[in-house]
């Protein structure tokens, strides 16, 4: 190990659509975690790992926390509570173009039940959407929110202020060698990454109630026989009514071939590889509520 290298868990935390999954591709460099213009699409811990010569960071990245109302609420704030115990740094993402408001400060409530063991950063994100007078007075208003180690205004976007993000981020974890092998930029399992990929090509553009009741299970993923260059991905969309079916499929099934064709050059982008990719939706009532196929839906 060289000389004072350092190596650790950092998970970025804010309301939802606060940017925490663009900043985390920003960090990384390659597009790990799923972004989407909805809110709460981050259900799985994905991890990107940024390698540096001085330090190995990896981002954990959480789903929203909120106030539960369903089982699957519970279990992704039980979620969000044990990744901040665990990890080194927290960065709390507070929208630059957005008003703190009582998400914000339900978030910061919780994390000063953490913050004595991890130290949480305050990072002002989107910056690129507004003044730096705004930036400014965001800044100031984060500081009543709780107590935070440093402030840092970024843009995933232009790239702003990444690599020092990346910096303060580092000062805080432990010395260390790397824990993961160069090269290696996620340990989420492929199918896992290839389902959240089908989600968000399934999520674009439908209507606010939809994301919610969206699971995405990847049934069968393997080469097409005698073939090293065709990978055949079989995958099944569950939403909670017929009429949510209804919505995904759209009009003859066209708005299901163009899912399939947004998330087919996603999925061929991260495996390198031909896919042929064939997409299914059912109907599985109140799934959310219900503790046998939150678990058969992977939750
Ligand atoms: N202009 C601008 N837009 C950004 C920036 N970062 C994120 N966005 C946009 O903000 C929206 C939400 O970003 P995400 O990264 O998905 O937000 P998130 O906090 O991970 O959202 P959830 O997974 O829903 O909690 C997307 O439409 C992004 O393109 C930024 O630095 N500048």
């Amino acid at each position: 190990m060289p000389d004072g290298h350092r190596s650790g868990f950092a998970c970025f935390v804010g309301r939802p659509n606060a940017g925490k999954s663009t900043l985390t591709n920003a960090l990384v460099g390659t597009k790990v975690a799923i972004t989407s213009s909805k809110p709460q699409t981050t259900r799985h811990a994905i991890r990107g790992i940024v390698h540096r010569p001085d330090a190995q960071l990896i981002i954990v990245d959480t789903p929203g926390l909120h106030r539960p109302r369903t089982l699957l609420g519970q279990r992704l704030n039980d979620v969000v509570m044990s990744t901040w115990s665990e990890v080194d740094v927290i960065g709390f993402c507070l929208p630059a173009d957005q008003k703190i408001g009582p998400g914000d400060r339900f978030i910061a409530q919780q994390l000063s039940k953490v913050s004595k063991r991890t130290p949480v950063i305050g990072v002002v994100t989107k910056t690129d959407l507004v003044g730096q007078a705004q930036v400014a007075e965001q800044l100031v208003a984060a500081q009543e929110l709780m107590d935070f180690a440093e402030f840092i205004p970024v843009s995933a976007v232009n790239g702003y202020q990444v690599e020092q993000l990346s910096d303060l981020l580092v000062t805080q974890l432990p010395d260390g060698p790397p824990l993961y092998p160069e090269g290696e930029l996620t340990d989420e399992p492929e199918v896992t990454l290839v389902a959240e990929l089908v989600r968000e090509a399934a999520l674009e553009g439908v209507r606010d109630e939809l994301p919610h009741s969206i699971a995405v299970v990847v049934e069968e993923m393997a080469f097409r026989e005698g073939r090293d260059d065709l990978i055949d991905v079989h995958a099944e969309l569950y939403v909670e009514r017929p009429s949510q079916k209804g919505i995904i499929l759209g009009h003859k099934g066209e708005r299901l071939k163009k899912v399939g064709t947004a998330a087919r050059a996603q999925i061929e982008a991260l495996l390198g590889a031909k896919v042929y990719l064939d997409l299914h939706v059912k109907v599985a009532k109140d799934w959310q509520r219900d503790p046998k196929q939150l678990r058969r839906l992977g939750f």
